[in-house]
């Protein structure tokens, strides 16, 4: 199957040849990865340890973590109210008071992130923000509705101007350990993003072990993925660290490889700014400050927005406020 290479992310040394060499399902290379729990349990249980920041520090690191948040709402009840609430606070997602006391005008978040049917009012509500909007694609969250509908559902979002598209990936073909049926699926629902970014959504908390979540992360980026991202929120065990360390690490292995960057989204349940700080540590310590930017670097978030604005005033005024006072739409 043809596919086409994205556009390396401007300003980093990325280069087409380095992404096609590595868009080659390599079998061998699938199937020698392996992952030591208990390695990578001591690891992650020193975060956030001695590395707390506190102070202008934190607020600085808190407003990176904003940058890179993509502010989202996945519920049945989503209406097009809600939504434009959802871009205004992407837009100015901390009080303007506050920004100036912070000196950080200009803030937005990293993008919004909705069902098909709120592309349009979200589009629509971010005009000249340049903030993108991403869907939730292919059967989102199960990923089992027919496969030419997954497809054409991709293809609708793209035309409706969707700029990011998160597809669900078969959990079976993980789980039954079909590496080419997962390589070829991604592949395919990557042609049918066109010029849109692709996120692959793994659903790490239904693949079993982190030996699979592993591989699955290796094949989707062979199979040209932007981004692999953690979860739909919708699992009952969503975004954790030690499933983040096996991705930031596969990660880093593809790039060794390959030279090419790959993005990495945690998503679901991430709801506190201590939360969003120890996963910024870690991307800082696993693949470097390249990672630290929205380009590479994604939180699925729905709530943590408030949770860090809270913070922040807090930094700025010595004084907490009640969450009820930070609605998100
Ligand atoms: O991709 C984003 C997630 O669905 C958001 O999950 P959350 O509501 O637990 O923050």
């Amino acid at each position: 199957m043809q596919t086409e290479i994205r556009t390396p992310v401007a300003g980093l040394p990325q280069t087409t040849e380095a992404r096609n060499a590595g868009m080659e399902l390599d079998l061998d290379r699938v199937m020698r990865v392996q992952a030591n729990r208990p390695a990578i349990e001591r690891r992650v249980a020193t975060f956030p340890g001695r590395r707390t920041v506190k102070k202008n520090y934190q607020a600085a690191w808190l407003c990176k973590a904003i940058t890179c948040i993509d502010l989202t709402t996945l519920a049945g009840d989503d209406t097009e109210g809600r939504v434009r609430r959802l871009a205004a606070k992407a837009r100015q997602p901390v009080r303007a008071d506050l920004l100036d006391a912070l000196g950080m005008k200009g803030l937005r978040v990293g993008a919004v992130c909705v069902y098909h049917d709120m592309i349009a009012p979200a589009r629509a509500a971010l005009e000249g923000s340049g903030i993108p909007v991403a869907a939730v694609s292919t059967g989102f969250p199960a990923g089992l509705s027919p496969f030419h509908l997954r497809l054409a559902e991709i293809e609708e979002s793209v035309k409706a101007g969707a700029e990011e598209i998160d597809i669900v990936i078969s959990r079976r073909h993980v789980l039954t350990g079909n590496w080419e049926a997962l390589y070829e699926e991604i592949r395919a629902f990557r042609a049918a993003c066109g010029p849109a970014h692709l996120k692959a959504i793994l659903a790490t908390g239904e693949l079993g072990t982190l030996r699979n979540v592993a591989r699955a992360s290796l094949v989707a980026m062979m199979a040209g993925a932007d981004f692999i991202k953690t979860s739909t929120g919708k699992e009952a065990v969503n975004a954790t660290l030690p499933v983040s360390l096996v991705m930031i690490r596969a990660i880093r292995d593809y790039f060794d490889e390959t030279g090419y960057r790959v993005g990495y989204k945690p998503a679901g349940g991430i709801s506190k700014a201590k939360d969003a700080l120890s996963y910024l540590m870690l991307i800082k310590e696993e693949l470097g400050n390249p990672w630290l930017s929205p380009d590479l670097f994604r939180f699925g978030a729905s709530s943590l927005l408030g949770d860090i604005e809270r913070q922040l005033e807090h930094h700025v005024t010595g004084a907490y406020s009640a969450g009820y006072r930070h609605p998100m739409g």
